[in-house]
């Protein structure tokens, strides 16, 4: 199978090319029910008392919909959304000056919340929690610090990586909400829904093959989608059917697990070079060339999901289905016996 391409990968584009897919208010949002259904009380309760709703932080892996449900919660609370993310705000007054320019009940949207340096994350706590901007004015002794009050608003946190977030600042959002990986179901309708707004027509089944292959993602199905459309267009009768997903994604190197080249590189580095693990993140991230973050964020997250993969405080194992996957024996144990191998059955 060839590389993949690399925009198929589930990390935010500069340019998301799935902007014209993303659902705009929460009835059309598809999946993540619990989520979902507990935002619907807390922006409707916020509505009628008419204050700021609570602080709210989306974690889970990328492409999930963490952007997109907090452009939901502006919309659905009727209010104005200011985005900007941890690494972009460098100074304690990057940050003031954002807030200080919030109107009443804003929805202030901080991407990558666990990139926060701290002299900005000490600016954020009291803001947080009184609405207020503590500033330091002048310099040794003669420094006095000024309280300048700051609307009302609501902070919308997004991060994939939880445990990266320091307790304080996790302590003051009152709505943590953690997004789960999309049911095959729940991407079919995702992508059933986008071939229609893209305007081709489909059989059932071909949005299916999409979904199934999707890697539980829907940035993920949204960007198979549209090369599965290029292939009908040009190569196909114009049809989304399941033959023509089926050769697009196996042309794209998507397996019918939905892992791409990169998730078979790690599983095959485990399998060939460590004999199933276990073994440590640095050194896989040492044979792939891979950042440490990506293999944790980006590759991990689904291989364990789908049970390819265990976490032990060792380090990372294959799983049977793993080896299975490849097309491999699993080694036995040294000094034990497949407990696999058929007993002899005299008949
Ligand atoms: N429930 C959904 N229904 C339909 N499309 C969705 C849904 N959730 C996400 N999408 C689509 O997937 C794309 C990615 O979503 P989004 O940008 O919100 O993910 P994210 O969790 O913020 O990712 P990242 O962690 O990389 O920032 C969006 O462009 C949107 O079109
Ligand atoms: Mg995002």
């Amino acid at each position: 199978m060839t590389e993949p391409d690399p925009t198929l990968r589930a990390e935010a584009q500069p340019e998301d090319t799935d902007r014209a897919l993303r659902p705009q208010r929460l009835e059309e949002f598809i999946g993540q029910a619990e989520a979902r259904a507990n935002l619907r009380v807390f922006i409707d309760s916020a509505r009628m008392r008419g204050e700021a709703m609570d602080h709210t932080l989306f974690f889970g892996p990328p492409g999930l919909g963490k952007t997109t449900l907090a452009q939901i919660m502006a919309r659905e609370l009727g209010v104005g959304f200011r985005m900007t993310s941890g690494p972009v705000l460098a100074k304690a007054g990057d940050l003031a000056a954002i807030l200080t320019n919030l109107e009443p009940r804003d929805v202030l949207f901080i991407d990558e919340i666990h990139r926060l340096s701290p002299v900005v994350e000490e600016v954020l706590y009291p803001a947080l929690e009184d609405f207020a901007l503590d500033l330091v004015i002048g310099e040794g002794p003669a420094a006095r610090t000024v309280r300048i009050d700051l609307p009302p608003f609501t902070l919308v946190g997004a991060t994939t990586r939880l445990g990266l977030l320091t307790t304080p600042l996790r302590d003051r959002f009152g709505i943590p909400t953690r997004l789960q990986f999309y049911t095959e179901d729940e991407l079919n309708e995702i992508v059933t829904r986008g071939a229609r707004m893209l305007g081709i027509p489909a059989d059932p089944d071909g949005p299916r093959e999409i979904a199934r292959r999707a890697r539980g993602t829907p940035r993920i199905a949204g960007r198979l989608l549209r090369r599965v459309v290029d292939f009908a267009l040009v190569e196909g009768e114009g049809r989304l059917t399941r033959a023509i997903a089926d050769s697009s994604l196996t042309r794209l190197g998507v397996d019918h697990l939905g892992l791409d080249g990169a998730d078979r590189r790690y599983l095959r580095l485990i399998a060939e070079n460590y004999g199933g693990g276990p073994v440590g993140v640095e050194t896989l991230s040492a044979a792939l060339s891979e950042a440490r973050d990506a293999i944790e964020e980006v590759i991990e997250p689904f291989l364990l999901q789908q049970g390819l993969i265990q976490r032990t405080t060792r380090g990372r194992m294959l799983a049977a289905k793993a080896w299975r996957h490849l097309g491999l024996d699993a080694p036995r144990p040294p000094g034990q016996p497949d407990l696999f191998e058929r007993p002899d059955v005299p008949d």
